[in-house]
């Protein structure tokens, strides 16, 4: 299969582009060094020359160290996250491509009022429509939004990803490096898993349509301290805020989606995601700190 990747160059698109490879597809990585991305037809007259069979798009604005950083350069952050989709669809949908978009699990805050996880089916309760949310969000909520009606489209949710290589963006080296940790209860993605569960849906030819590609469960900041413990990958003595009202005073700037979501449809689909708790000790059994981390020693958990 030809893959035409969006957003190769980032923290998700590198996970996509090493199991691309694994896998033996051919794949053309496509961004803003290449092509005008916001413009439908400078993105349909790459697409007409690499010819690709499909099309995943892993790029969008998320604020570095975090959300937060999206506070101050919305423009960005909107045109990634919101323009970016409708712009693509159109493309795709120009030249009859099956696509992908990997969208995120923060657009939702909590449970449901039943006490169940988000399903696919639940309306974000953490988007600009409630105005409760950050700007990061609320722009993911409302890319889902364009998609609406998109046609040969998966919409697949990550949410707080970890794997076993130690980095900034992996939650499980955040829970490690944070001075304080805010005590909340998270559905999570591990990275590999949620990256092959998207290229099965092409290869199992799954119905197109939203995906909670999260690990089935969820885990308190606690439980995931002590199973660093457990796993001896850090001895530190990690501190805890007070409150939700302390870390937003001393550590935050806008509100973090907390929340627990239901994968059972990725489950029913075929998809493989481990349980949470399984899969978080499994990765941290193979912890490669950030020092000694290399291609070699990556290992797919
Ligand atoms: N990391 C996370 O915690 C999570 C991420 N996601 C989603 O995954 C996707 C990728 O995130 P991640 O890999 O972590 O992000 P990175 O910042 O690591 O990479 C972002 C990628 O998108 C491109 N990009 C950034 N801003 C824009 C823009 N305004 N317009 C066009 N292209 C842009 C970058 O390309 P360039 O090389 O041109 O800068 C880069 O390839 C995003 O859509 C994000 O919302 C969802 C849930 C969790
Ligand atoms: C800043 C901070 C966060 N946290 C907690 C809050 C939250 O539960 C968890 C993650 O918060 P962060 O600020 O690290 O990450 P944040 O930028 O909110 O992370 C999100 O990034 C975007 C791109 C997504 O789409 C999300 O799925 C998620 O990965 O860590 C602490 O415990 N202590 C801290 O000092």
């Amino acid at each position: 299969m030809h893959i035409a990747l969006i957003g190769a160059s980032g923290y998700v698109g590198s996970e996509f582009t090493q199991q691309i490879n694994d896998r033996g597809h051919q794949m053309t990585a496509i961004g803003r060094s290449n092509c005008d991305v916001y413009s439908v037809s400078s993105l349909l007259s790459v697409l007409e020359d690499a010819s690709p069979d499909i099309l995943i798009n892993c790029a969008g604005y998320t604020g570095k160290p975090n959300v937060d950083a999206c506070e101050l350069d919305k423009a960005n952050c909107i045109a990634g996250n919101t323009v970016l989709p409708g712009v693509i669809q159109e493309a795709c949908e120009t030249i009859g491509i099956p696509w992908g978009h990997v969208s995120s699990g923060c657009i939702f805050t909590g449970r449901r009022a039943d006490g169940n996880g988000f399903t696919e089916l639940d309306e974000p309760n953490f988007s600009f429509r409630q105005n409760n949310c950050s700007w990061y969000s609320g722009t993911k909520a409302l890319g889902e939004e364009v998609l609406a009606g998109a046609s040969k489209c998966y919409i697949w949710r990550l949410r707080i990803p970890f794997s076993n290589i130690d980095s900034p963006r992996n939650y499980l080296s955040k829970v490690q490096r944070y001075e304080n940790l805010l005590e909340a209860e998270n559905s999570l993605s591990n990275l590999p898993e949620y990256v092959a569960a998207a290229l099965d849906c092409f290869e199992k030819n799954v119905p197109f349509g939203t995906y909670n590609l999260t690990n089935p469960g969820s885990v308190a900041t606690s439980e995931v301290v002590e199973m660093i413990k457990e796993a001896g990958v850090s001895d530190k003595e990690f501190r805890f805020f007070d409150s939700e009202d302390e870390f937003m005073a001393k550590a935050a700037k806008t509100p973090r989606s907390n929340c627990v979501m239901d994968s059972s449809k990725a489950l029913v689909a075929g998809l493989k995601l481990t349980p949470i708790h399984d899969c978080i000790r499994a990765t941290l059994a193979q912890w490669q700190p950030e020092a000694v981390a290399s291609d070699e020693q990556r290992v797919a958990t």
